[in-house]
């Protein structure tokens, strides 16, 4: 079981390599370089290989929602399927609930596939031949669960995620968002504990695209599962994640909250992708604020959590600090109004 200590996931050292002989080559990359990553990466390249993840690590806590952002081929996917085990990593530690899964047994692994990992991919994946309900109640079905128990789960899920009505359809009378929508329901019903999602929306008009985010974070909410949401486009990383893992070149080159990735960039990288977002939509005054001290405006205060935008609003008439609250009222730090601007300006280069 989880418990709030242990990371959901957690991997270190984490390196997946394709070509030939890539476990030997890399050892021999490593040991020539000193461990120094970067150089190990360029001579694997050098000889043809394709350093696909390299030397990744990082934890997920429990419940949280974390976005893995990079551009097209900088390694988001090869990442999620060494998490998940759908590939065995080349290098390096992977523990789900302090679970070892590089080393677990073939058995070991279709348990946990069945009972603690989902999985959604941008192709849907669903069974033709099946309406809504069975494609929904398919992992049941799997796991052995009776018929009137697996349909009742279905229809929850069904209902869950906005089809209640169409479960005996087929997919090919749904929408690309609906199938989608029923590819998420199937990924549910066995209630699992660790998500993963691999640009899930990605094949979807901006529209649906833009309604499905919102109806993935109000089932989000519902939920007390780790997800793991694979995007290349930062406007949708910054909208769900909790944090967001930034890739290049298959490194992970900044991790943070939608708020550090905005205000501090670690380089003209991630810079350029944060360039092209709003800033006062995403970034938080939690980012901003200082700790309460002295006399503080009068008049409405901020909440915890707000925008830098709303807040905005709220500080153009203060000359003086305001406070911020948490949700039972409680002063909880400040904002300059000055420290507000100069988050939000955006810089000219
Ligand atoms: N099975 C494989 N054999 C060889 N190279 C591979 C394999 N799978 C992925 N790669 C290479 O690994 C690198 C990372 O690919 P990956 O699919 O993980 O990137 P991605 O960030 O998910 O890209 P996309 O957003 O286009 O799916 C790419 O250079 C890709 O060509």
């Amino acid at each position: 079981m989880s418990d709030a200590a242990t990371p959901a996931i957690s991997c270190r050292h984490l390196w997946q390599v394709f070509g030939p002989n890539a476990k030997a080559e890399l050892v021999s990359a490593l040991a020539a370089h000193g461990r120094d990553g970067n150089a190990a990466a360029a001579e694997l390249r050098a000889k043809g290989l394709i350093p696909a993840v390299q030397d990744v690590s990082f934890d997920v806590r429990p419940g949280e929602l974390f976005v893995i952002m990079g551009l097209s081929g900088s390694g988001k996917s090869t990442l999620v399927r060494c998490l998940s085990r759908l590939l065995d990593v080349t290098a390096g530690d992977v523990r789900i609930q302090g679970e070892d899964i590089a080393t677990a047994s073939k058995a070991r692994l279709i348990e946990l596939r069945r009972k603690k990992l989902g999985m959604v991919f941008q192709h849907f994946g669903l069974f033709p031949h099946m309406s809504v309900l069975d494609n929904v109640a398919y992992p049941l079905r799997v796991q052995g669960i009776g018929r009137a128990q697996r349909q009742a789960k279905a229809r929850e899920v069904i209902e869950l995620v906005g089809l209640g009505g169409r479960e005996s359809a087929f997919p090919r009378n749904l929408s690309g968002g609906q199938r989608q929508r029923v590819g998420i329901a199937r990924s549910l019903v066995g209630d699992c504990e660790v998500w993963f999602l691999d640009e899930p929306f990605s094949a979807l008009d901006p529209l649906i695209r833009r309604q499905l985010q919102d109806e993935f974070l109000q089932i989000r909410a519902k939920l007390n599962t780790t997800i793991v949401f694979i995007t290349h486009d930062i406007a949708e990383a910054l909208k769900l994640a909790d944090r967001i893992a930034i890739m290049r070149d298959g490194k992970v080159i900044q991790i943070g909250t939608p708020s550090q990735i905005v205000l501090n960039p670690v380089d003209d990288y991630v810079r350029e992708f944060a360039r092209d977002v709003a800033k006062g939509r995403h970034a938080r005054v939690d980012s901003v604020m200082k700790p309460a001290h002295g006399t503080l405006a009068e008049g409405p205060s901020l909440r915890e959590g707000m925008t830098l935008d709303a807040a905005l609003a709220a500080c153009v008439a203060a000359q003086a600090p305001v406070a911020v609250r948490d949700g039972a009222g409680a002063v909880v730090g400040q904002i300059d109004p000055a420290d507000l601007v100069s988050a939000l300006h955006v810089e000219e280069t």
